[in-house]
């Protein structure tokens, strides 16, 4: 099947500087793909290549079968949300949402009927009057929404919409602007450099790392398997070991899982059990030869939802383990021994 967006070896030059180098990917109609980076890893360049913002030095771009490239930015039937909401001022919410509806000339009955839309689908019902300087920052960022989505855009790209907004308000507003996208079945690309946000709003989620695209998997997928060494440092995975720092008995527990780039050992694959010389016969047959690593628990916090433990190996090494609530913490000062799940090691490529 062919993609509906598909973006094909993009490169981008700003003077002697290469800001995007070979960037291929695709997404199909409705998906959300959010597009995760270190700040300069060149996202909202991407994001302008698409919206025709910028011309790329080399590459394609096609979205709906068409060729995009050749197409003004107002005639590719794309939306755009900004971090600083970009409403007009001198206009009323329904003047901004009805804005691209005027310049693509909609009857003004048509217009009303579809602000009016718009504003109940963000959850703004009722507040056509309103003056937008009046508003609360995650208010206008839901104006700005509506009005993007007015036209009917094929593709929307958001560049950072919940950047300036608190805690609480941009999880909340993250969780709507998902459910919006995916009601009115619309193909996005999300940039962002939070990762909790990357991972709960995308369906998938690209990494651009010094303009590549180092990965791109579901959350779940990228999560369980980072692929690279870069990526698994981006992502600030624990347990990240190249093949120079990781220990003999580990290579040797990783089996054929050390690629050229390393090893990240899963810390929810640690699971930790009684330590070797005080376990009873019958549990050193079940435990099998994994429990012969031990450990002391060194540190244990609680994230709310796990337990994070910090592990010292006999030999300095420090390990962490994650452990779900279910099952009775450790205590600090404990010596223990480390159980590994199958898939607690992954091979990490180096490029
Ligand atoms: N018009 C330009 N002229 C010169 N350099 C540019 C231009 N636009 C982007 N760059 C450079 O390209 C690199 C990537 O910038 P870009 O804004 O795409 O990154 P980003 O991943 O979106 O970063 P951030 O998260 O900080 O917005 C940066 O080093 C930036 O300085």
């Amino acid at each position: 099947m062919n993609a509906f967006l598909q973006v094909e070896h993009i490169e981008k030059w700003h003077d002697c500087f290469k800001t995007l180098d070979g960037v291929s990917l695709s997404l199909q109609k409705g998906e959300i793909l959010t597009l995760l980076g270190p700040s300069g890893g060149g996202k909202t360049t991407l994001l302008r290549i698409l919206a025709g913002l910028e011309y790329p030095d080399g590459g394609d771009l096609c979205l709906d079968g068409e060729d995009l490239l050749p197409v003004a930015p107002h005639e590719r039937g794309i939306g755009l949300v900004f971090q600083d909401a970009a409403l007009f001022p001198h206009l009323n919410v329904e003047a901004n949402v009805a804005f691209g509806l005027r310049m693509a000339g909609v009857r003004k009955r048509d217009r009303r009927q579809r602000v009016r839309d718009m504003l109940a689908l963000v959850g703004l019902s009722g507040m056509e009057g309103r003056r937008v300087d009046g508003l609360s920052g995650g208010e206008r960022q839901r104006v700005a929404l509506a009005r993007s989505l007015a036209p009917a855009p094929k593709l929307l790209l958001l560049d950072e919409p919940l950047g300036a907004l608190d805690r609480n308000l941009r999880e909340r507003l993250a969780r709507d602007l998902r459910s919006i996208l995916k009601q009115q079945a619309l193909t996005a690309v999300f940039v962002t450099h939070d990762q909790e946000e990357a991972f709960s709003l995308g369906d998938r989620v690209a990494v651009l790392l010094d303009g590549r695209l180092k990965a791109m998997d579901t959350p779940e997928g990228l999560s369980a398997n980072p692929c690279s060494l870069a990526v698994a440092r981006f992502l600030g995975e624990t347990n990240v070991f190249t093949p120079e720092t990781l220990p003999d008995k580990f290579r040797k527990l990783a089996g054929g899982y050390c690629g050229k780039g390393g090893v990240l050992i899963r810390p929810e694959g640690i699971g930790l059990g009684p330590c070797p010389e005080k376990r009873k016969p019958q549990e050193e047959k079940r435990g099998g030869r994994d429990f012969h690593v031990q450990a002391v628990v060194k540190e244990r916090r609680f994230f709310g939802t796990f337990f994070r433990v910090d592990l010292e190996l006999a030999d300095g090494l420090c390990l962490t383990a994650r452990m779900p609530l279910s099952l009775p913490p450790p205590h600090v000062g404990v010596p223990v021994g480390l159980h590994f799940a199958p898939g607690t090691f992954v091979a990490l490529s180096e490029a």
